[in-house]
């Protein structure tokens, strides 16, 4: 198969993460015999220093013409007191809403050959095995108005009818090809659109009686992934509470370094980005753990393109590495040797090369 993915490497370890990332694709390629073809593209503080704005209309154009998108990360201390129009986040925010990506998948698993590097109970983690599901495009991240005076500010949280529908109903359907169970977030003990929010759901329950729900308030919910974390299949969120619970969630895995994340339109086109940032305080020394940017690249696969053995394949190698006893720093643990970013993505393609071998191996005898 031939695909054209879009990379937007982005700033500060979003460049290194997606290097690895690419690496890791060609070697798929290499093992599955497809090929990926790659089109890099400007997006946020470089963008905005070479192009004047951080999502430049090229970069759109050949994001238009791909297949998938591969983002980084963007953001870093260079910007942070740009005007907001010309902030590197404002460029995340607007592909997202130019390509109408309203479905986050943010899967948190705990993962087997390292459960000790979650600060918390080898029992409460080890079974964990969940996804979130944000929604992208509304609330209060895109809601007007939205202004700021020397006297006062404004941010609004507003959702249509429809645009909790649609995430609702993601939801559902994603729970029947888990565990069957929806857990809905919200604050509707104050904020009239979570009143929307819960209400939608109650209906959309309705066509779908096969599915367990359960409607958790945010406060008790953030509560909840840390002290019985075990007890959610797919959680449904609206975009702020999304984007702080999954950063709270990937202490389970031990590192925000280890969530991928998927972003996808209607129609299955989506962006596929590791849920962390860009890093400043470890960019340029070889330490970003590049699990997430890899596992997005799997998610890719198996989402936009199908290839869902390839993508096993991805999970399979990186889970590999930690059960062979190695990590980067940020999953430091007695036991395991600390790889740099190159030597831990060089682990996870020779894994997948070993993988190779034992295929051919395998059907050299069936
Ligand atoms: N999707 C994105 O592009 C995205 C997401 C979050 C934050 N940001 C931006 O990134 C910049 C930094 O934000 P922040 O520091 O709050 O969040 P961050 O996610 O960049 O980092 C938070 C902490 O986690 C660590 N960390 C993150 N990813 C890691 C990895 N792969 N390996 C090892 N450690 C990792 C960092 O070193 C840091 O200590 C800001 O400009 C912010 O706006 C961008
Ligand atoms: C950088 C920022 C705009 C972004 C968000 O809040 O959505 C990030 O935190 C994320 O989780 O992708
Ligand atoms: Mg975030």
């Amino acid at each position: 198969m031939e695909k054209t993915i879009a990379v937007l490497p982005g700033d500060g370890i979003g460049k290194e993460v997606t290097e690895s990332a690419l690496k890791v694709l060609q070697a798929i390629g290499r093992r599955y015999n497809h090929r990926y073809h790659v089109n890099t593209g400007l997006i946020g503080g470089d963008a905005i220093d070479q192009k004047g704005h951080p999502l430049p209309q090229d970069t759109i154009d050949l994001c238009e013409n791909s297949d998938a998108i591969l983002l980084g990360a963007v953001g870093g201390l260079k910007w942070d007191q740009n005007p907001s129009h010309l902030r590197p986040e404002k460029g995340l925010l607007a592909i997202r809403k130019h390509f109408d990506l309203f479905a986050n998948l943010r899967p948190v698993k705990a993962i087997p050959g390292i459960i000790s590097a979650s600060p918390l109970k080898e029992d409460v983690v080890k079974s964990v095995d969940m996804m979130i599901v944000r929604e992208l495009t509304g609330g209060l991240y895109f809601g007007e108005p939205k202004r700021k005076t020397d006297n006062g500010a404004v941010d609004t949280l507003v959702y249509s009818r429809e645009e909790i529908e649609r995430i609702v109903e993601k939801a559902f359907e994603l729970a029947r090809l888990r565990r069957g169970k929806v857990t809905s977030v919200d604050k509707a003990n104050v904020l009239e659109s979570s009143k929307l929010w819960r209400e939608v759901v109650e209906q959309k329950k309705l066509k779908y009686p096969d599915v367990e729900l359960d409607h958790l308030l945010v406060d008790a919910a953030a509560m909840k992934l840390i002290t019985n974390p075990s007890m959610f299949d797919v959680v449904v969120t609206e975009n702020l509470f999304g984007d702080i619970l999954s950063d709270e969630a990937s202490v389970i895995t031990g590192s925000l370094g280890m969530l991928p994340s998927a972003s996808i339109r209607a129609d299955g086109f989506g962006l596929y980005e590791p849920v962390h940032g860009s890093a400043p305080d470890i960019a340029g020394k070889g330490l970003a753990n590049p699990a997430a940017a890899i596992l997005s690249v799997a998610m890719m696969l198996k989402y936009s393109f199908g290839m869902e053995t390839e993508a096993s394949s991805i999970e399979e190698a990186v889970f590999s590495v930690y059960e062979d006893g190695y990590c980067t720093s940020d999953m430091k643990q007695d036991g395991y040797r600390v790889l740099s970013t190159s030597e831990f993505t060089e682990k996870v393609i020779e894994e997948l090369e070993r993988e190779s071998v034992s295929d051919h191996i395998l059907s050299a005898y069936v």
